[in-house]
């Protein structure tokens, strides 16, 4: 059983594989990083004979997919909101922190609260868009103005909010901030 969970969310290309890898390097093995998305890629690679690393890296070949996995994957959370975290958690060795580092619905937040209790610190990533823009973010109908892109927007109880602006917050300044977190481990 872990004894905190990071729930990290924000919006494509604000900087969370960026932060989440950072982390994950200080914490070593002290920490696991779950992707909710991990069990969502795996079921869509298999179904449609696709590469799973390709799919799970950050490169063009994902985007070419994104649409289609979250049509398919909020067919399946309106079923059973929990179904894609459950996974994710099972699939996760025992650490004591765990890193989740794509929530996107307050569902998401709600499952982890559901099932982990006060074990889960909810961290917002933020970057202007000018920033997320040079950072490979390019507007997407369909993508960036549906709810797993925008469910949490108007979310308010975050533990912790992160500027990742160009210019804005140094790295070790936003390490620190979420080590403030889990500190007494
Ligand atoms: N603080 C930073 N300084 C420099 N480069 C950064 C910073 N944050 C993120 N980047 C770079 O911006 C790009 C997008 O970041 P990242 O992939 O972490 O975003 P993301 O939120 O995980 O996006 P997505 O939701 O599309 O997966 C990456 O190339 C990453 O290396």
């Amino acid at each position: 059983m872990p004894q905190v969970i990071l729930l990290f969310s924000g919006k494509r290309k604000s900087g969370k594989d960026f932060l989440t890898t950072h982390l994950q390097n200080l914490l070593a093995d002290k920490c696991e990083v779950l992707k909710i998305s991990h069990p969502i890629k795996s079921h869509w690679a298999k179904e449609k004979n696709l590469n799973l690393n390709e799919l799970l890296g950050d490169s063009e070949y994902k985007e070419q997919y994104r649409l289609d996995m979250i049509n398919w994957s909020e067919e399946m959370r309106a079923q059973d909101y929990g179904y894609f975290c459950r996974i994710a958690c099972q699939d996760a060795t025992d650490k004591p922190i765990w890193i989740v580092s794509d929530i996107r619905r307050k569902t998401d937040i709600k499952w982890f609260k559901e099932n982990y209790g006060n074990k889960t610190r909810n961290i917002r990533i933020m970057a202007d868009e000018e920033t997320r823009k040079k950072r490979g973010f390019i507007f997407k109908s369909g993508v960036d103005d549906v709810a797993s892109e925008c469910d949490l927007d108007d979310f308010v109880d975050w533990d912790l909010l992160i500027d990742n602006s160009e210019g804005k917050q140094k790295l070790e300044e936003q390490l620190s901030s979420i080590f403030g977190l889990v500190s007494g481990l």
